[in-house]
């Protein structure tokens, strides 16, 4: 029997990408609601409840309000793709290859947080690091990213795109998050594995998707001995064998000029490089990625094939 999967949501920015990756398949069964009838609460309850995954695309608040009107309702598995969830112990963080056992936690749990575009390239650089004991206890990480501008949703998207939105973006590259309490910052924090709150500092530039989150490490506050080719060593090791997620070899970064943030758009993969200069003091580690890839729509799907494998 077909696996019956809702979409809730599925007429905004992350929802449609999910709804576009599953086009074509046979093995589900989209249930789906009118977009006239997106915010039609007793519809949404009734399709939720018709679920064997309902995949919650919402603002947190409606998030929250979708996983009430699935209370006792054991049967229903949920991928929720806010930030309502991630760091609540009760639910599976949804980030498969962030350590050997989070595959099968996925594939075998009622309720997965699908993990934040920033956070997935932030926690992918830095939880095999801590895990590696090359990121000391108590070492001040920066993240500093830009995201492609469809990580702002609807909202952002006619404030850059439309001409006639009465409150228009117009600059090429700007700065946001500036009181540095991002939403993020929790998450990063736990799944990180850190002990102290890194300070995170996001930006939008003008291309519609894809990604770059870096950290800069100094070397001489790491693990002693800790040198670029040692830290690029134990992220290949972590990602060894993986597809999703890759570690770009040194031979291949050392000669690169440039990063191109939207390389990656269109794809649910996340490449992460490790640059600077051999025997040098600094590296800087990056990800790249695309935020409704791997960072949103490409994550949620990935996360329903593991629930839909156990
Ligand atoms: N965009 C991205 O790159 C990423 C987004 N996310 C997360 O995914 C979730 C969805 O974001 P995104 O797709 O960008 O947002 P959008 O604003 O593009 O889409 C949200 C959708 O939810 C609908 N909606 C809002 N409130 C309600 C409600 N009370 N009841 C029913 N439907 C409602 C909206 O309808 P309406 O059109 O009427 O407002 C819209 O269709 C958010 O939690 C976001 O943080 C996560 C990672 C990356
Ligand atoms: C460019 C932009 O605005 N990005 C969003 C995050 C997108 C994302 O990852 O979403 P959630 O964590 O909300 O699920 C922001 O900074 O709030």
């Amino acid at each position: 029997m077909k696996a019956k999967i809702f979409i809730d949501g599925e007429h905004g920015t992350t929802g449609l990408q999910i709804r576009t990756r599953m086009a074509g398949r046979r093995d589900v069964e989209l249930l789906s609601i009118p977009e006239a009838e997106r915010r039609n609460a007793a519809m949404r309850e009734d399709l939720l409840n018709s679920a064997d995954i309902a995949i919650l695309c919402l603002p947190d608040d409606a998030s929250k309000e979708a996983v009430r009107m699935l209370e006792g309702n054991n049967k229903v598995r949920i991928i929720d793709t806010s930030t309502a969830y991630r760091v609540d112990p009760n639910w599976a963080y949804g980030f498969a290859e962030m350590d050997k056992e989070q595959g099968a936690k996925i594939r075998d749990t009622r309720l997965v947080a699908n993990p934040g575009c920033y956070p997935t390239g932030a926690i992918g650089l830095i939880r095999p690091l801590r895990a590696a004991g090359i990121l000391p206890d108590g070492y001040p990480v920066s993240i500093n990213a830009v995201s492609g501008y469809s990580g702002g949703g609807k909202q952002m998207i006619a404030q850059i795109e439309d001409p006639e939105n009465p409150d228009p973006i117009t600059a090429p590259h700007f700065l946001y998050g500036l009181p540095l309490k991002h939403k993020h910052v929790p998450e990063m924090t736990v799944h990180g594995r850190l002990d102290r709150a890194p300070l995170f500092s996001p930006s939008v530039g003008k291309f519609a998707q894809g990604m770059i989150v870096q950290v800069p490490l100094h070397l001489e506050d790491l693990q002693t001995g800790s040198t670029l080719e040692s830290i690029h060593a134990a992220l290949s090791a972590h990602y060894a064998g993986l597809d999703i997620v890759t570690v770009v070899p040194l031979s291949e970064s050392t000669g690169l000029a440039r990063i191109d943030a939207t390389e990656l758009a269109g794809k649910d993969t996340m490449k992460l490089f490790v640059f600077g200069t051999p025997s040098g003091s600094h590296v800087n580690l990056v990800a790249l990625l695309d935020n409704l890839g791997k960072g949103a729509s490409g994550a949620a799907v990935q996360n329903m094939d593991l629930m839909l494998s156990a």
